[in-house]
C-alpha cells in the first residue's frame, strides 16, 4: 500500500487526543473527524469512550451519523471503545438515547456497578497470542450478541470485546495502556 493509513478520530467530546497519541506511536496519520469531508478522507474510523449520550447529540447536531453509517456499510473500519461502543450498539438496555446501530449486539451502560467506577483486568482475546490489560471506566458489557457479530472476549463471563467483519468494540480503554496491540489489530482491518 502506498503512504501511511490515515486513520480518523472522532472529535466531538471524550479521550479522543489519547488515540491520536497511540495511532501516532503506530506510523499512522492520525486526523480528528469532525466533518461529513472528514469522514470521507479516512481508511478507518475510531470513536472514543467519553459519555455516549453527549457523543450521540453531537453525532446528530453536526450531521455525522448517515456519513458513518454509509462510510461502514460500505467497508470502512470502524473501532468504539466505552462510550463508542455503546453508540455502535444497535440495543442499549434500558435507554432510547441516540445510536449508531451498527453492531449486532445489546450493551448495558455503567454495567459493572458503582463500587467498582474504574478497574484494570487482564484479558484472553480470541485470536490474541498473549493477555491483554484492560482498563475499565464506568464500562459497559455487552449482555448478548447475534447476527454477525462474534466475541472475542470476555471478563467473568461477560462480553467485553465484539468484532463485526470490520467493527470492533471494546468496553475498556486500549489508548490508556502502552500497549498497543489492539490499535495495531484495528489499524490491520484498515
Ligand atoms: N469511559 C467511558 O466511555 C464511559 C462510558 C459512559 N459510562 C457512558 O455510558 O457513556
Amino acid at each position: 500500500m502506498a503512504g501511511k493509513k490515515r486513520i480518523g478520530v472522532l472529535a466531538l467530546q471524550g479521550a479522543f487526543a489519547e488515540h491520536q497519541e497511540v495511532l501516532h506511536r503506530l506510523g499512522c496519520e492520525a486526523t480528528r473527524v469532525r466533518s461529513q469531508g472528514d469522514i470521507r478522507s479516512v481508511d478507518g474510523l475510531i470513536i472514543p469512550g467519553g459519555e455516549s449520550t453527549t457523543i450521540g447529540r453531537l453525532l446528530v447536531d453536526f450531521n455525522l451519523a448517515d456519513t458513518i453509517r454509509q462510510a461502514a456499510e460500505e467497508g470502512m473500519p470502524v473501532f468504539g471503545t466505552c462510550a463508542g461502543m455503546i453508540v455502535l450498539a444497535k440495543e442499549i438496555i434500558g435507554s432510547e438515547q441516540f445510536r449508531l446501530g451498527l453492531m449486532d449486539m445489546a450493551v448495558r451502560r455503567n454495567a459493572f456497578g458503582r463500587q467498582v467506577e474504574s478497574f484494570e483486568e487482564w484479558l484472553d482475546i480470541k485470536g490474541f497470542e498473549r493477555q491483554v490489560k484492560g482498563v475499565f471506566i464506568r464500562a459497559p458489557y455487552v449482555e448478548k450478541v447475534w447476527g454477525g457479530a462474534e466475541v472475542l472476549a470476555e471478563l467473568d463471563g461477560k462480553i467485553v470485546m465484539v468484532r463485526q467483519g470490520k467493527l470492533l468494540a471494546t468496553a475498556f480503554h486500549p489508548e490508556l495502556t502502552d500497549d498497543l496491540v489492539i490499535h495495531e489489530y484495528f489499524v490491520r482491518m484498515a
